[in-house]
Parts: C-alpha cells; structure tokens; sequence
C-alpha cells in the first residue's frame, strides 16, 4: 500500500488516500500535488477512485505529469463540463459512479457521518469550503435538537414521525443519535415498535435511500463480494433477518429491512455500539405474502420463499462469509426468523460463531428479569409460581426454558422437573402428552400429562397460572373473561402481552388494568400510555428485548467473547432487574424507565462481560478491572466532534 497525498496551496489541507493497487505500484510513495480550486481536488479523488477501482489504466511516462492533466479536466468537451455524467447527453453512455475519499465541501454536507448541518463553526466552514453552501446562522446541537424535536411533534402521523427520522439519520447521524438518546421514551415508538412494523408493510412505497445489506437469492455464490461492497469494513454487529416473521405481523419478505435497521439505531443509541459497527442485513429468499408479490412497490424477489436445502445453503454461504469477512468476533444477531428456521439456525451455528437470536433468548432475558422484579410485588421465589404461555413459538418456549434454567439453578431440582410448573397453549390448545408425536422439538419438552384442553380459558381455569403470558402473536386474545378469570385466582395476577406490534398486543394495559379491577401486574411488548382507572395512575411497563440486547452485545463485544453461553442471559437478566428501583416497584413498575438505559446498558454489559470471563470464553485480555467505567468508556457519543 502507498498513500498519495494532495495538499491545495495556501491552505493547511492534507489528504492522504491509500492505494493498494496498480498502476501505482511502482510509484513514489509521496506525491504532492499542488491544486488551486476545490473542484480540481474532488475531481482528482474521482479520478484516483478509478485507478484504484482498476477502471483507468496508466503506463508508462511522467505519472505525475499525467495525473494532474486528467485531473485538470484534459478530455471531455463543450464548454460546460459534465463530470457526473447528469445530461441528457450521457444517458445512453455508460459512465462511473465516483465518490471522494474525503469528505469536504457540498460532499461534507452530504455525507451523514459528518455533517453537522448549521452547526459548521465558522473556521470549519472556511477550512471545508463550506462557505455560502450554508446560510449564515449557526446552531448549536442543542438548538437544531430543539427545532427538529418541534418539527416531529408536529407530525400527528407516526409513519411521518419515522420517514422523518430515517431522513435525519442518512442526513446527519450524529444528530439522529443524540434525539433519540435524548428523548428515548418519545422516540422508541417512532423508529421501533409499533411503528417500525408499519414502516416495514409499507417500505416499497416509502423507500427513499437503501440502508443497510441487501443478499437475495441472486447473490448466491457472490455473498462474500456482496459484504465487500459495504463501505465499513470493522463490523461489530450483524442484525440479520429474512423477513418471514417480522414482529408479530408475518412475512414481510424484503421489507423486513426496517427490522434490523431499527434494532441496530438501538443498538448505537441504546447501548453505545458505533453506528459505523453496525450493519443491517436482509437475506431475501422471496416472500410467500401474495399481497407483497402482487404489490407494485414490493422491493424484493417477486417468487416464493426458498425452502430446504437452497433456503440452508445461502445460509451456510453467509455465515462462512461473514466469518471470512469479519472475523471471529463478529456479533450475528438472528431477528424475525420463523420458528422453523430460528431454533434450527441457532443450534446449528452457536458453537461455531457468535450468534444470539433475539427472539429466543433476548426476549427470554428480558422477561425472566421482569418476572424477578415482579416477585417483590406479587411475593412468593420463581419456584412457588405456576406459568401459563399461550404461544409456544420463539419467545414462549424461550422464556420458558429460561425460567426453568433459573429455578433449576436456585433450587438445584431437575430441568425436567422446573419444567413441570411451565405450561404453554400453542393454537391446537394446551401442551400435552398426548400429543407429544406431533409436536414440533422445540415444543416437546413442555408436553406434560394433562387431558386434552383446547381453549385458552378453559386452560387457565384448568392451571390455574399465577403468571400468564403472551407470545403468540395475536392480538386481542387476553379476552375479558380470560382477565378476569386470572383476577379472580390470584390477588395480583402478572400478565405480560408481549407480542409486537401494539396491534398484535393480546390485550392493551387498559384492558389489563380495568377487567382486574386494577389489581393486575402488566407489562406489554409494544408501548401503552398510562392509564386511570378509579383515580389511581397505572403506569405499564415495557417487556421489551429492547431492555436487553444493546446491553449484551456491548458486553460481548467489548470482551472480545467468542460464543454465546446461556449463562450470560441470566447475568443480564439479573443486571436489569437489578437496575429497577423502590420507586419504580411503588408505582408497580417491574422495568427501570428507558430513560436511564445507557446506564442500565452498560450493567448489563458489564455482568454479561464478567460471566464471559468467568467462563473463559473472553478473548480481551487483560480484563478491566472496573467492567461498568469500561463499559462506559467504549460507549458512542453523539456529539459533534471538532474539524481541523
Ligand atoms: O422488535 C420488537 O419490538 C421485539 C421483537 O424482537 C419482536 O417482537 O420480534
Ligand atoms: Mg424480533
């Protein structure tokens, strides 16, 4: 590698551009380049992008000489000069998309990882020829948060509240961050649940700038080229989805794009892993929604989903790439799988890369954590409760095998025996032997000897749960009668409807709060305002992933850990319960406020690095002694930095 450096005269402007290959192989390592106007120096980085591309071939002669010729602008004719290829002339004729390599000017403006918009001071301005391509104002950060915090309240729309936000994200990232850190209870449900999951049934028709990876079927064979073509090659964290089931809304195909790139804006604002770190990905091997196929606007493959082999080859092609790409230590989070691939992919590659799938086990951490918390309002040890699920998919049985986990750990009893207080309705009714050979696996451990029962109601008069929880991914289904029959059992009953988005949810927190006569403990997955109910405020938290995996993954990633042990879900689980004050528990809350999460992200960060330590799976060494300051100290900021 060599680096070409250019220096414009008269200003203390430096840029270095490495070149790895041909023609200037052979050339001095230090070229010096003399450029009187801006314009000369961002049509040379065009000209250099293409050499180095391979695209420009030069042999021979002064280099030097000839360099500043192309870039002088030899070639080309007519008086206006049509470098980017935009006339009417150049439609037909194929031409070069070309970037700079460095960013200055209208193309600092523009690039979103640096522009700070009117906050440019004016030696910034000066320095980066950004005078006259800004009005003369300049804003601090605070005031343009300000103003666009106004400009979002006033769109009554959600989907006009996200569009506005993916818009202030690809404009000025910096910015983006510090709204939604600032103002995280107002702006999760904006680039999150619930709205994220109709951003994502409508993505073809609002789709503006791609973000994100797009690997389609298409790409088979080509995946590691495809990683190649992202222009971050320090990855820390893949969300990966293929779309089949996003949220609790179905196969969104293609579309499910909004799902990755949401988790990982958390990911960044949340947990304080650099956006430059993160990458989105949708794998899209078709869709079977006939809604999408016949949509005009649908942005992916328009045919069936590919199953079996072909669907696990791509599969087994992207994980070896991204391996290849990015090394061992590459974060791969699995989102919105459908059950039949989620449990399969996670067994198949937890001891092979570092993979987490969400929905399995973020959402068992998180929930296991809400129901720690909640034995201090509603009493008794995990082990005295009796659980009731209805859905027996990725979120039931994963929160219900981390449960059995914990009591078995506190008890020292059996996992076949803690299991035995856990019973899940899947949508032939409730989980029993007798129908244990048809079964799918991951439901069978769950399959206890009880007659046949085939209606949620009748289950839970039948269980008589202390604890009911919702993963099914219907909405509506925590009927009144089903309230009240847990009301009427148990002085405080714990319900938690966790499937996303609110439309799905299987009750809403007013439901909750009004058919138990306000006696409920209720958390949701997607966001509920509080609720009054004979005068009392009941405030309902939030049994969201969200809680947990920023945290995680900032603790794996900054351990360097290799693999994913369910161990360190249960760190997690109590770093957050731990995080949940006498306060909170006072207004029967059983989550801390979003509002402190980088500080509760950071605990869990800190005891999922420790447990990965412990087990010796962390590959940093030596291991900070204080893991929270450390945490805290690899933690993005959003705040502008300063240019020279
Ligand atoms: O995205 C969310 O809000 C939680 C989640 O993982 C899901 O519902 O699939
Ligand atoms: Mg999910």
């Amino acid at each position: 590698m060599q680096l070409i450096y250019f220096e414009e005269e008269g200003r203390n402007l430096r840029t270095a551009i490495p070149i790895y290959t041909p023609p200037f192989a052979n050339a001095s390592p230090l070229i010096m380049l003399p450029f009187k106007r801006v314009n000369f120096l961002r049509r040379g980085f065009g000209v250099l992008e293409q050499y180095k591309r391979g695209e420009r071939k030069m042999s021979g002669g002064d280099m030097e000489a000839k360099l500043k010729a192309e870039i002088n602008g030899g070639g080309g004719g007519g008086g206006v000069e049509d470098v980017y290829g935009e006339d009417r002339a150049s439609e037909d004729q194929p031409i070069t998309p070309w970037t700079v390599s460095v960013a200055s000017g209208y193309t600092l403006l523009r690039d979103p990882r640096h522009n700070k918009g009117l906050a440019f001071t004016d030696k910034e301005r000066d320095a980066h020829y950004l005078t006259g391509l800004l009005p003369p104002a300049l804003f601090s950060q605070d005031l343009q948060e300000k103003r666009l915090m106004n400009i979002l309240r006033e769109y009554k729309v959600p989907l006009q509240r996200y569009i506005a936000m993916m818009d202030l994200q690809e404009r000025n990232e910096k910015l983006f961050y510090k709204l939604l850190i600032d103002n995280v209870e107002e702006l999760l449900p904006v680039v999150y649940t619930p709205t994220v999951g109709e951003a994502c049934q409508k993505y073809g028709s609002i789709f503006r700038r791609p973000q994100g990876l797009y690997i389609s079927l298409q790409e088979k064979g080509k995946i590691l080229e495809v990683l190649k073509n992202w222009p971050e090659k320090s990855i820390q964290v893949i969300v990966v989805t293929d779309g089949e089931r996003i949220l609790g809304l179905g196969d969104l195909g293609c579309q499910g794009m909004g799902i990755p790139v949401g988790k990982l804006s958390l990911y960044t604002a949340l947990g304080g892993v650099r956006p430059s770190a993160c990458l989105p990905i949708t794998i899209d091997v078709g869709t079977n929604n006939k809604k999408l196929l016949e949509d005009e606007f649908y942005i992916g493959l328009k045919q069936n989903r590919a199953t079996g082999q072909e669907y696990y080859e791509l599969l087994e092609e992207f994980m070896s790439a991204v391996k290849q790409n990015y090394g061992e230590k590459v974060l791969i989070q699995f989102e919105d799988f459908a059950n039949h691939n989620a449990f399969e992919l996670l067994a198949k590659y937890r001891t092979t890369h570092l993979v987490f799938n969400d929905d399995i086990q973020g959402t068992a951490s998180v929930v296991l954590s809400g129901l720690v918390s909640a034995l201090k309002l509603i009493g008794g040890t995990l082990a005295d409760h009796t659980f009731l699920f209805l859905g027996a998919g990725e979120a039931g049985t994963g929160i219900a095998e981390l449960i059995a986990l914990e009591i078995s750990k506190k008890t020292n009893a059996p996992l076949e025996e803690t299991r035995k207080k856990i019973w899940l309705v899947d949508s032939k009714g409730l989980i029993v032997s007798s129908r244990k050979e048809s079964l799918q696996h991951f439901k069978k451990p769950w399959a206890h000897d009880h007659e046949p029962i085939k209606e949620l109601l009748a289950a839970v008069k039948a269980i008589k749960p202390t604890v009911l929880i919702g993963t099914s991914g219907v909405g509506q289904t925590f009927t009144k009668e089903v309230v009240e029959a847990m009301a009427s059992m148990n002085e405080k009953p714990l319900i938690l409807a966790l499937s996303n988005p609110t439309s799905q949810s299987e009750c809403t927190a007013e439901e909750a709060y009004t058919w138990s006569e306000g006696r409920a403990i209720f958390a949701s997955g997607s966001p509920f305002d509080p609720v009054e109910y004979n005068g009392k405020v009941f405030v309902p938290g939030q049994a969201n992933n969200a809680y947990i995996f920023p945290g995680f993954g900032l603790g794996l990633i900054m351990s360097g850990t290799i693999r994913v042990h369910d161990d360190m879900l249960l760190a997690a689980s109590e770093a957050l319960a731990a995080q949940v004050t006498e306060e909170n528990y006072a207004k029967g809350l059983i989550y801390p406020p979003f509002t402190n999460i980088r500080k509760i992200s950071a605990h869990i960060a800190a005891k999922v690095a420790a447990k990965s330590y412990e087990l010796g799976l962390a590959s940093r060494l030596p291991r900070p002694e204080d893991l929270v300051k450390y945490a805290e100290s690899c933690m993005y900021t959003p705040i502008y930095g300063k240019y020279r």
